[in-house]
């Protein structure tokens, strides 16, 4: 921060680089009597302090509906995007998930989606030019509870996973503290998060990530099938918070969604974007998918991935449909050190036997998965 450029009196401005304070940031996240105590500062002239950083922030630029397009923003590069820290994930991506919009990661149980979420709660504490927003992230829970043992092992595991980072950068950053756990039991608490406690936690500049985990179990449960009316009106409500404050405050949301089975075959009158050919569906209907901008699907497939002593269940990350990426798709494994692609070259996967197809005496077709090789009741290692 350039504190010469404030409309402050140079002896409050020598106070706070006295007391070390670098960022417009620190000042506002402080409390009066907290920066009263670090720079020995009246009362009056933390005011005064406080009054101009926030004075100084209000006059930047603001950001049009086509920068808003294009995912710019004013303190950061254009088109930046919040990194997963592998390589081959963020190519697939273009740079990692969009910082305007709702990206949604929809899968079957068990195919990582908690996985990848814990991941982006790590990589949006890096600094900008290491892929990441050099802030906190808020996970919502609101069926599970939040998987603590996971987020330690992930964190352990930071200096394998970012290999491409100083060790001392990766040590430096404090992760666990800046991780804001909510749980939300029902629809009203998820709404009261997102409308009351989330907002302070961003404009408070604490956090840049919005991870919620999952969406569908509690519109799911809260109405019977006769209400879609009723689901769709809340949905369409939360989907419009998450919406504003994802622009308010230059914020990517993740939204984690499960998935249906598709149990009537392809159905050309159903809007399925190109997931006809798939035995599962992401949950909420066509409601919920109008409101998402990047919707990715991850699937576990058969057969098994190595690198190095590691081995695991391969996954499909496939981009369903996004503004900005064409239909594509990378494999990748959930590994000791958190998510990570496999580099074309490097793939080890064993696909499992195609298919088998047999004709029935009514004249239907069944199909029939069969694993591969070694791959029966393999487990992630
Ligand atoms: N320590 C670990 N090392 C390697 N792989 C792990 C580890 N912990 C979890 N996994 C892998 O992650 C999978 C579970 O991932 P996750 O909990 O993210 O799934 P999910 O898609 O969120 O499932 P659900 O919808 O049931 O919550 C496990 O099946 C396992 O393959």
């Amino acid at each position: 921060m350039n504190w010469e450029e404030l409309d402050l009196n140079p002896r409050i401005i020598a106070a706070v680089k006295r007391a070390n304070v670098k960022s417009a940031k620190e000042i506002l996240s402080l409390s009066g009597p907290d920066l009263q105590r670090l720079t020995k500062l009246s009362k009056a002239d933390v005011h005064h302090l406080h009054t101009a950083v926030a004075q100084a922030y209000c006059k930047r630029p603001p950001v049009t509906a086509l920068q808003l397009l294009r995912g710019e923003c004013p303190s950061l590069e254009p088109g930046h995007r919040l990194s997963f820290g592998c390589p081959v994930l963020d190519a697939l991506l273009r740079g990692g998930i969009p910082l305007c919009g709702i990206t949604e990661l929809a899968g079957e149980s068990g195919a990582g989606k908690t996985q990848f979420g814990l991941q982006l709660c790590l990589s949006v504490q890096y600094p900008v030019e290491h892929g990441g927003l050099g802030s906190g992230a808020v996970f919502i829970c609101t069926e599970d509870s939040f998987p603590i043992k996971r987020l330690r092992q992930l964190i352990a595991q930071q200096p394998h996973l970012r290999e491409d980072l100083p060790k001392a950068l990766v040590r430096s950053i404090r992760f666990s503290d800046n991780i804001y756990i909510e749980h939300t039991a029902d629809l009203k608490a998820l709404q009261t998060c997102i409308s009351k406690r989330v907002p302070v936690l961003l404009s408070r500049g604490l956090v840049r990530l919005v991870v919620v985990d999952s969406v569908a179990g509690l519109f799911r449960n809260e109405f019977q099938a006769d209400e879609t009316i009723e689901r769709t009106r809340h949905l369409l409500t939360f989907s419009s918070a998450l919406h504003r404050l994802s622009h308010t405050y230059h914020t990517p949301v993740l939204c984690i969604n499960q998935v249906t089975d598709v149990v009537d075959g392809p159905n050309p009158g159903r809007c399925d974007f190109g997931l006809v050919e798939s035995r599962v569906l992401p949950a909420l209907g066509l409601a919920w998918a109008n409101q998402v901008m990047v919707r990715l699907m991850l699937r576990r497939l058969g057969g098994c991935v190595t690198a190095g002593e590691q081995s695991c269940i391969p996954r499909r990350l496939e981009v369903v449909f996004a503004p900005h990426l064409p239909r594509d798709s990378c494999l990748c494994g959930v590994w000791l050190e958190g998510v990570r692609g496999v580099p074309l070259g490097e793939d080890t996967h064993r696909e499992p036997p195609p298919p088998q197809q047999q004709l029935l005496p009514d004249g239907q077709v069944r199909t029939t998965h069969r694993p591969a090789a070694g791959a029966e009741g393999a487990e992630d290692t």
